[in-house]
């Protein structure tokens, strides 16, 4: 499996070198990472394309996103939560961790929103990077993916909200490489509690990689500043 997947980078030239460094070194650009690229197998671009389809008649949207775009969304969210000289000093370097990493070697991933239903499907591809035992994705960054799906789906329906609780049952380990896909939905919502589980699937939803559930907080301007 390990071994497809590197001849597979290297021949897409994501990989040109066992020296290659872990993370990106390029300037900050608007590009949109949601969109295929070299890296993607054939699986990824399958559900993508079968997402972008069901895009069509505005129930779902896909999600773009970016390494460090300042959006209004962005500026908002500083101007409420943060103390002004820290965003000056900090915030100019900082970057979102699961785009950090080179195209193919860690998280690829594309997420699609259904606000009706209010949930978020996150079409996952985890790289060789992301290791963990062999062969197999870390717990960590399964962890984290479960964690951006879910937070995304919290944010997009009460506004600005963070991780108070995470619970995840492990249920079988997810090779590295392959693709799976992860279902978030609102379970309920209780004044500024928003109770949101998740899963992990194969393509073909015959396995069940991991299972969550998740507690965010919508968040007071009055409690982090
Ligand atoms: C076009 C494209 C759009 C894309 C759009 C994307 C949007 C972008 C998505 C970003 C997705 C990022 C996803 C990463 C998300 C992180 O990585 S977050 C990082 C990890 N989390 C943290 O660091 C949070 C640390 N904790 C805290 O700061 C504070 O505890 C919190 C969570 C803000 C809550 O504090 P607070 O606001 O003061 O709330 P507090 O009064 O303590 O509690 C409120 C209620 O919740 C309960 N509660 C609080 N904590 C807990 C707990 N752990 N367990 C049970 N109950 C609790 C309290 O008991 C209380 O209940 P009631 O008394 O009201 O019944």
């Amino acid at each position: 499996m390990l071994r497809s997947c590197a001849a597979r980078l290297r021949t897409l030239g994501a990989v040109p070198g066992p020296a290659r460094r872990s993370f990106s070194s390029e300037k900050a650009t608007q590009k949109d990472y949601s969109l295929p690229n070299p890296s993607w197998t054939k699986d990824i671009r399958l559900l993508y394309d079968q997402f972008m389809k069901k895009c069509e008649d505005g129930s779902w949207k896909r999600l773009p996103s970016y390494k460090c775009k300042s959006t209004q969304r962005v500026q908002n969210f500083r101007n409420l939560f943060l103390d002004t000289k820290f965003v000056e000093e900090q915030t100019p370097k900082a970057q979102i961790f699961t785009r950090s990493l080179e195209e193919g070697l860690g998280f690829e991933y594309v997420m699609f929103h259904n606000e009706a239903e209010k949930r978020v499907v996150c079409v996952f591809q985890g790289g060789p990077h992301l290791q963990g035992n062999h062969g197999y994705v870390h717990g960590g960054a399964i962890a984290t993916m479960i964690d951006i799906t879910a937070g995304t789906c919290a944010v997009l329906t009460g506004g600005y909200a963070m991780t108070a609780n995470l619970n995840i049952n492990f249920r079988r380990p997810i090779p590295l490489c392959s693709v799976v896909v992860i279902n978030s939905q609102i379970d309920k919502i209780e004044g500024r509690k928003y109770f949101i589980s998740c899963d992990i699937r194969s393509v073909d939803e015959k396995t069940l990689y991991s299972e969550a559930t998740s507690l965010f907080i919508k968040l007071d301007p009055n409690s982090l500043k």
